[in-house]
């Protein structure tokens, strides 16, 4: 039997588009989710779906058995900034104490390889310059620390059981995948495009600019946003490097270059063409104002290119998904 990947939260906007991925380059895929967040409706048919919490030790151990897990990409966490500060222990739940459990199964079960989904959040508040992985982790929300404990531990583990990990610190992720197959469904979402998409739809009737007295050139926060097909893209070439050579990676995940909240917002409405109703609003606890990844190291030590590096092509794919939601509510609107 040949090893499957498990991927935990496979359900979810990002694990969705990398289950594609995986499953379009041959790989068996298992996934793992609770649904919380995520849609049963976007794991393709081809891959297999377990019901069940990513912290569930006697479960974990039964699918990573059964499926002869070879290696495990864990999406699966609680991911909402301003959340993670008036709900710490949350966080630390589900991001750092789940992650150990699984950690643990996987050591039991000898699996290969571990990529885990960690977060520029990490990083902080840095100077303004583009950051690269060995910039100090100074992270502003109990988010990034849960993130940065769970890296931790695979770092020590990595190093006690010779598991072989890759650390991938995404930036904005945004879009949805060109094909239609998937997108960003949760509902409430708090993800600044998602948001624009769903103003430019009319599911919103207006939104909020947190923040417009920041240091940046005109007061709005900055960010590197990259397209989910990318992402993906950046999983697939990095479970390809651990099978191949294995080791220890960490990678930032992004394009290298920033928009300000105001610069996504005129994208939006040109693609949609049309105004978006906004309003200034107080700065939202725990954004830091400009972060912006350096991607030479991922650029360097994987065969990874981007193909959707375009701030319009990401808000195109994501208005586009936003729009099929839309038209299937208006037909289960219909149809009751
Ligand atoms: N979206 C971003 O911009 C971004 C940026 C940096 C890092 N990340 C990380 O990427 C990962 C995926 O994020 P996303 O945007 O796809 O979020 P998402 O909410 O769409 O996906 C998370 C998935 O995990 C599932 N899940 C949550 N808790 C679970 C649990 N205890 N057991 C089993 N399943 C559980 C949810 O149902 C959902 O399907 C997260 O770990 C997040 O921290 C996301
Ligand atoms: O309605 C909105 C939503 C967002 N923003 C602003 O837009 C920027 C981007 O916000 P958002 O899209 O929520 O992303 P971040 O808070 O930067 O965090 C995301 O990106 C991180 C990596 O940097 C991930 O770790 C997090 O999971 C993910 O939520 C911030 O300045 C927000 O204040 C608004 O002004 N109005």
């Amino acid at each position: 039997m040949v090893g499957a990947i498990l991927v935990t939260g496979g359900a979810g906007y990002i694990g969705s588009h990398v289950v594609l991925t995986l499953l379009e380059a041959g790989y068996p895929v298992v996934v793992l989710d609770d649904l919380s967040t995520g849609r049963r409706a976007a794991v393709p048919k081809a891959a297999r779906f377990v019901k069940g919490d990513v912290g569930d030790r006697a479960l974990l151990s039964q699918i990573l058995g059964q499926h002869a897990v070879t290696n495990v990409m864990h999406f699966a966490g609680a991911i909402v900034v301003p959340e993670s500060v008036v709900d710490p222990l949350k966080y630390y739940l589900q991001n750092t104490g789940k992650s150990r459990n699984l950690i643990q199964a996987c050591i039991e079960a000898a699996v290969s390889g571990f990529i885990f989904s960690s977060t520029a959040a990490v990083y902080g508040q840095g100077d303004g310059a583009p950051v690269s992985e060995t910039a100090p982790a100074q992270p502003a929300s109990p988010y990034g620390t849960s993130k940065l404990m769970t890296e931790w531990m695979l770092r020590d583990v990595a190093r006690a059981h010779g598991l072989n990990t890759a650390v991938l610190r995404y930036f904005n992720v945004a879009g949805a995948d060109p094909k239609g197959r998937s997108g960003q469904s949760t509902p409430g979402a708090t993800h600044l495009i998602k948001v624009a998409c769903e103003t430019a739809c009319g599911r919103r009737p207006s939104m909020k600019i947190f923040g417009t007295d920041y240091d940046t050139p005109d007061g709005t926060c900055i960010r590197d946003y990259i397209h989910v097909t990318d992402l993906a893209d950046a999983h697939l070439a990095c479970l390809q490097a651990l099978e191949n050579q294995g080791g220890q990676f960490l990678f930032n995940c992004g394009y290298g270059h920033g928009y300000s909240v105001k610069q996504v917002l005129e994208a939006v409405e040109r693609v949609s063409g049309r105004k978006l109703k906004t309003r200034q609003a107080e700065r939202r606890p725990g954004d830091v104002a400009r972060i912006v990844a350096d991607v030479s190291a991922i650029r360097r030590q994987l065969a990874w290119r981007p193909r959707c590096n375009d701030l319009d092509l990401i808000v195109k794919t994501a208005l586009a998904w936003e729009r099929k939601l839309v038209a299937e509510s208006e037909q289960v609107v219909e149809e009751a």
